[in-house]
């Protein structure tokens, strides 16, 4: 009697597990690969797609012999927010090249499409120098996804996270390539900005000796230099004006100094991979239903539109369909306000060299 109860309680928690598509495009590159392993270590993620233009099989053959335990659906992974029928197994990992229709079946039926596919910096660049590479990789890569993963034969409920750089330009490329195909929805595409967060509370808690991982800090704006906007003053700590300037700049620049000491080998990867796993993992929870889920992420956005300001970095709710609610800035201090004033310029021409690409 007691045995066939833990039967019955095991196998329906089993059913209702989520179902949890995952792509990475671009997952054999530095960043793609310790994305790739962190997500194979997400419970919540059933079929994790790995897809590259070189070496992804092999990613996806060394992935798979990671005994993580997770669901597995041997029929394909149906959408996000359906059950199974299956007791838990092993996650699926699949890996898929150019060659055979490989991204076409690596998007399909995707909940989640990680992009960190391009070029990383060398010293002496910017972000916006990688846009003359990287722009038409992530157009093309868009373009597969409003294909195969936006169709409403497939998923057509994707949420789209960019990672390649430069974000402040790539994400209103793919706005547009979706608008283009009929199938934007501003509520399931962000920039991936969680690693300024990550560092900005890192360094405050290097400052003050805290535990960096419960250091909140808000850092608004875009992906690059000037637009990082860190708003200390919201934060509990106090601190000096020197300390001020000091930490907004390291947070700013925080990836020329990865950058720096890679010395030519390219820029962050690792703390990279881990924020994207973050990202990706809060919003797998957040359709999972998981009550006050909030990011920082760079997404269409109402806040500085009246400025033409179309993408902005900020706080956010997410939840089963994506953006929840965007949060406003707060009370900010006069040198917050004079950061925004510097970023303000630089991140709508950036918005703006994007949009113009597609056009
Ligand atoms: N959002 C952020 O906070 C950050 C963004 N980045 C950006 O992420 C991007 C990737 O950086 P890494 O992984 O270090 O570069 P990487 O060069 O190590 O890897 C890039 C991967 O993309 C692949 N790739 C190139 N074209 C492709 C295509 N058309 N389809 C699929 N895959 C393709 C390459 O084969 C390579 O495996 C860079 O643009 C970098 O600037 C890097 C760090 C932080
Ligand atoms: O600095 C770079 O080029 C890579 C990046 O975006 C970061 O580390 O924040």
């Amino acid at each position: 009697m007691f045995t066939s109860i833990v039967a019955k309680r095991a196998f329906s928690t089993a059913t209702k597990q989520k179902s949890t598509k995952v792509t990475v495009l671009g997952a054999a590159g530095g960043i793609g690969q310790p994305l790739s392993l962190l997500l194979k270590r997400n419970s919540q993620v059933n079929h994790l797609s790995v897809y590259d233009i070189v070496n992804a099989p092999g990613v996806a053959a060394d992935l798979s012999h990671i005994n993580t335990n997770a669901v597995r659906n041997p029929l394909g992974a149906p959408p996000m927010g359906e059950s199974f029928d299956l007791p838990a197994r092993s996650l699926s990992v699949t890996g898929h090249g150019p060659e055979n229709n490989g991204l076409e079946t690596a998007l399909e039926g995707s909940d989640i499409v990680v992009i960190p596919a391009g070029i990383p910096r060398k010293p002496d660049m910017t972000r916006d120098d990688l846009f003359s590479t990287n722009a038409s990789i992530v157009r093309d890569l868009a373009t597969a996804i409003a294909k195969y993963a936006l169709q409403l034969k497939h998923s057509p409920k994707a949420h789209v996270l960019i990672i390649s750089n430069p974000v402040n330009s790539t994400v209103p490329i793919v706005a547009e390539v979706l608008k283009l195909h009929g199938v934007f929805d501003p509520k399931r595409l962000f920039g991936v900005t969680s690693l300024d967060v990550i560092r900005a509370s890192r360094f405050v808690s290097e400052l003050k000796d805290t535990d960096g991982s419960k250091t909140k800090i808000t850092v608004v704006g875009g992906h690059s230099g000037v637009t990082i906007v860190p708003l200390l003053s919201q934060s509990s700590h106090s601190f000096t004006e020197d300390e001020i300037k000091a930490l907004t700049h390291r947070i700013q620049f925080g990836g020329d100094e990865v950058v720096k000491a890679k010395n030519g080998t390219g820029s962050a990867t690792l703390s990279m991979a881990f924020a994207g796993a973050k990202f990706a993992n809060a919003l797998i929870s957040a359709a999972s239903g998981k009550k006050t889920v909030t990011e920082p992420t760079y997404v269409q956005s109402p806040l500085f539109a009246d400025e033409g300001i179309e993408f902005f970095a900020s706080n956010v709710d997410l939840g089963p369909n994506g953006v929840e609610k965007i949060h406003g800035l707060g009370e900010l201090s006069p040198y917050e306000e004079s950061l925004i004033a510097a970023a303000i310029p630089e991140l709508r021409d950036n918005i703006e060299k994007g949009k113009k690409f597609v056009a």
